[in-house]
């Protein structure tokens, strides 16, 4: 693919990746789809409660989250948007089951609609995410969606920030877009994201570490004692209850995400599912330069039983990845001896 001009339009990147590989016409149609639905409901966002209230509870989804409006509306929007695009079937978030949209089409596409539900009411980064995978044609409707997400052609994200974004990729590096609100589309700013190998931040959720794995624990713990412990230099922590917030902050500066299995009761696959939000944002990754694991096996390599099925999430520079990794197998000294912290550990008894 020839190198592309910052503010070269999508459609006129999407052209140059059909015209380099003929296959994806039907995938890029899919992103075309999106991106206006994207553009859509960026705009219902940016007029905030004027719109009404964006935060106002509903049903459950099958997930046992309660829906708000603002979840409905994008799941509405984007599930329309698929519907004029060559899409067999969709799993989404907000529905229950596999929905059937285009019999017979090519494609079938997982979507979290609207990701980051607790930001929405207090002004705060929200997305959308999508994976796209060959339709397998026939009556078992989830089919399509009991593959491992190596065969995803293509993932990515939208975020609804200062900024709406779109990275995606196709698997030939990851590239981000800015929707440019004046020509109404979303114009080219990096052609190919490099995610650094070091780094010194990392995201989790720290109310939650006494529910936490003894590795995930030891990590933490290790990047707490920053410079003065195993890790040897001082970390910073950013968690902004929003996945894909935090992935363009990877995704941009380096880091690692963490949002491992605990003792909670249901989480002990994590809180994050892995055909709408783990694998489409593992691709990203990869395709990036960094590594997506479930603390020990690749993100891309794990097959979903059920639409809705969590997986632990540790993504992002891959020498911190594979760091956590090494305290999954038992390779990192016990910070219980820690002199920071005395005898107990900050986070462990
Ligand atoms: O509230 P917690 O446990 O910190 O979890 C935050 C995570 O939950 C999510 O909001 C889950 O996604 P949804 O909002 O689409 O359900 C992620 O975006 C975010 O990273
Ligand atoms: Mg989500
Ligand atoms: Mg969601």
């Amino acid at each position: 693919m020839a190198d592309l001009a910052v503010g070269t339009p999508l459609d006129a990147y999407l052209a140059q990746v059909v015209q380099a590989d003929a296959g994806l016409r039907d995938t890029a149609a899919v992103v075309t789809a999106v991106a206006e639905a994207a553009i859509d409901i960026s705009a219902v966002i940016g007029r905030g409660a004027l719109g009404g209230d964006l935060a106002a509870t509903g049903d459950q989804n099958s997930d046992g989250d309660v829906q708000k409006a603002l979840d409905v509306i994008a799941h509405d929007r984007v599930t329309a948007a698929l519907r004029g695009a060559p899409v067999a079937t969709v799993a989404s978030e907000e529905a229950t089951d596999v929905m059937v949209l285009n019999p017979g089409a090519p494609l079938a596409v997982a979507i979290d609609p609207l990701d980051g539900s607790s930001n929405i009411g207090v002004n705060m980064v929200v997305g959308t995410v999508f994976g796209i995978r060959p339709a397998i044609q026939g009556d078992d409707v989830e089919a399509s969606f009991r593959t491992p997400g190596t065969t995803q052609l293509a993932a990515g994200f939208v975020n609804y920030g200062p900024a709406t974004t779109l990275i995606v990729t196709f698997g030939k590096g990851t590239q981000t877009f800015v929707l440019d609100r004046e020509q109404g589309q979303f114009r080219l700013t990096v052609a190919a994201m490099k995610i650094p190998a070091a780094a010194k931040e990392y995201a989790i959720n720290a109310s939650n570490a006494r529910f936490w794995d003894p590795p995930v624990k030891a990590f933490v713990e290790d990047c707490l004692r920053g410079s003065e412990g195993p890790r040897d230099k001082d970390y910073n922590m950013r968690w902004l209850g929003s996945m894909v917030a935090d992935m363009q902050r990877v995704l941009t500066r380096g880091g690692v995400f963490l949002y491992p299995g605990d003792s909670r009761k249901g989480y002990a696959r994590g809180r994050l599912r892995l055909l709408y939000e783990v694998a489409p944002v593992a691709m990203l990754i990869e395709q990036a330069g960094g590594t997506a694991t479930d603390g020990q096996e690749r993100i891309l390599d794990l097959v979903a039983t059920g639409i809705h099925e969590r997986a632990p999430l540790i993504c992002g520079s891959a020498e911190e990845v594979a760091c956590v990794g090494t305290y999954y197998a038992g390779g990192k000294p016990d910070a219980g001896r820690s002199p920071l912290f005395g005898q107990r550990g900050l986070i462990r008894p």
